[in-house]
């Protein structure tokens, strides 16, 4: 696990692009595309717009598919939808086409939904095992990462799927990808900073007696690939 502390959110975001053009440059190089996962949230807003401003030239954004790590299940039109913040952000400066883009359908049923985003990624992956070549994640202040919120059904699947999960404190189904299949992935890398999120990622990084049920990004641990944290220091204030 790397864990790379910023002084600020520029130099945050302009390496974690770096590191995000990187994989890319080796994922088109090995396999003619780049299988990227967003994460949803506030967190990733600065870091879309800058790869779409400043590093439209730097690699071929034909070549990338997009899928989301979660969804809340609200329209697509609907201001939560990350979806719709990834194409305001990303897409649009862009100009991906839609059918680079994995979004889930939230017209269903969450059920329905996560059924339909599993058979998607099937498709996409000709049926093989679904590794992703990169995955973006946030971190809520309570530890969790994609939609895996703590104490939900969603922290003891153990299946390498697309599932919904009711999650009681927001009052709302979440349709996610689960750990195991996020741990699947070529690379992994998670994006927090502020101070509110210091305490979590003392636990995320810290515990050495894991408590996943309590802090569910620690269950993020790639089976062969890489993790890495992209922080800032206010996020790492109470870290060891
Ligand atoms: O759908 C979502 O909200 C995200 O996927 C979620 O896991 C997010 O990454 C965290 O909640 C952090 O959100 P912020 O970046 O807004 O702090």
């Amino acid at each position: 696990m790397n864990l790379l502390i910023y002084k600020t959110l520029e130099e945050l975001n302009e390496d974690l692009a770096d590191y995000v053009i990187k994989i890319a440059e080796m994922s088109i190089e090995e396999n003619d595309r780049f299988n990227f996962v967003l994460t949803g949230g506030n967190s990733p807003k600065a870091l879309y717009q800058f790869l779409a401003k400043e590093c439209k030239d730097r690699i071929d954004w034909e070549k990338v598919y997009f899928f989301f790590g979660d969804e809340r299940n609200v329209p697509a039109t609907d201001e939560n939808y990350n979806g719709l913040m990834a194409k305001r952000n990303l897409f649009d400066e862009l100009g991906t086409a839609e059918d680079h883009i994995f979004y889930v359908d939230t017209t269903l049923a969450p059920e329905k939904a996560a059924i339909e985003y599993k058979k998607a990624l099937d498709k996409h992956f000709n049926g093989n095992d679904i590794v992703f070549d990169l995955i973006l994640l946030g971190m809520g202040d309570d530890a969790h990462t994609a939609s895996i919120f703590p104490h939900t059904t969603l922290v003891k699947d153990e299946e390498a799927t697309v599932a919904a999960v009711f999650v009681e404190k927001l009052n709302t189904y979440r349709i996610s990808l689960t750990a195991p299949l996020i741990n699947k992935a070529d690379n992994v890398a998670f994006l927090v900073f502020g101070e509110n999120k210091a305490e979590a990622l003392k636990h995320v990084i810290n515990d050495t007696e894991k408590n996943v049920d309590t802090y569910p990004s620690q269950l993020i641990n790639p089976y062969d690939g890489k993790l890495t944290w992209f922080v800032d220091e206010a996020a790492t204030k109470l870290l060891d």
